[in-house]
């Protein structure tokens, strides 16, 4: 996995062509093809929700699809990096203007996420914060928001290797993330329809997929040389991790 590794921050791999364009197009098929009350929505984008529901004391586990399974197990087998296979998928889909607020995946999860991405390209952020390492709650399925305006630091110290970074998720793209990155950093999408990835970890690579353009005309927020992508249309993500602590026999009594 270290050839993956991208940026200044350990513990952030990036696999830029993870799966086929028939095997994206797919999981597309798949994705959509799932009954209509599959989707939850929410103020600022849709959600599947597969594997079971993360209850406060564990997941009440169903078990995966196959076209899931499929792709779980070769991000297991890959990364190497989760400790069981992975048991919980949560789909996301973004409109073109759609984002996620900063946040931090709950305590539920395995501090490893591995995040595969379909459609439309997009940037994630990454915001230092480690005072949110011990506090959060949750189960990451709603989208609860940490206060960004809480994000201060009692001291320089603690921050010399951390500092915000952004990555361009490109469609067939597999981004994992762990450990110092997971605990100690919020993630987010802006919910912008230009997205600025001057300093992207992986810009090179974005470049030679032909997904990112020079700004032209002006944009809001953006300066005119800046480096950006266009999100024409919806992209689709597959959260993939494994809850820890999974419920048995529930029904039996
Ligand atoms: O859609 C993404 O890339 C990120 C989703 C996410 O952060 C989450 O579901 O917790
Ligand atoms: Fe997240």
């Amino acid at each position: 996995m270290n050839d993956f590794a991208v940026g200044s921050v350990p513990t952030v791999f990036f696999i830029p062509d993870f799966i086929t364009d028939s095997e994206h197009d797919q999981l597309l098929n798949n994705i959509n093809g799932a009954p209509i009350s599959k989707w939850k929505s929410l103020k600022n984008r849709r959600l599947q929700n597969w594997g079971g529901v993360v209850h406060e004391k564990g997941l009440i586990a169903q078990d995966l699809p196959p076209w899931l399974t499929r792709i779980t197990e070769r991000i297991n087998e890959k990364s190497g990096l989760f400790p069981s296979s992975i048991n919980h998928v949560l789909i996301n889909e973004y409109l073109h203007n759609q984002g996620i607020m900063p946040h931090q995946d709950g305590p539920a999860y395995y501090p490893v996420v591995a995040i595969l991405s379909l459609g439309s390209p997009v940037v994630m952020d990454f915001t230092p914060h480690p005072n949110l390492s011990s506090s959060t709650h949750g189960n990451g399925v709603d989208d609860k928001i940490s206060d960004p305006g809480a994000a201060v630091m009692n001291s320089g110290e603690q921050l010399d290797n951390c500092h915000p970074f952004s990555i361009v998720l490109m469609p067939r793209s597999l981004l994992i993330f762990k450990d110092l990155v997971y605990s100690d950093y919020l993630h987010g999408i802006k919910d912008s329809e230009v997205q600025r990835c001057n300093e992207a970890v992986n810009l090179t690579n974005a470049q030679n997929h032909g997904v990112v353009q020079q700004l032209s005309g002006s944009v809001k927020a953006l300066d005119s040389d800046d480096t950006v992508i266009y999100r024409a249309n919806t992209r689709v993500s597959l959260t993939c991790r494994v809850v820890t602590k999974v419920c048995k026999n529930i029904f039996k009594f």
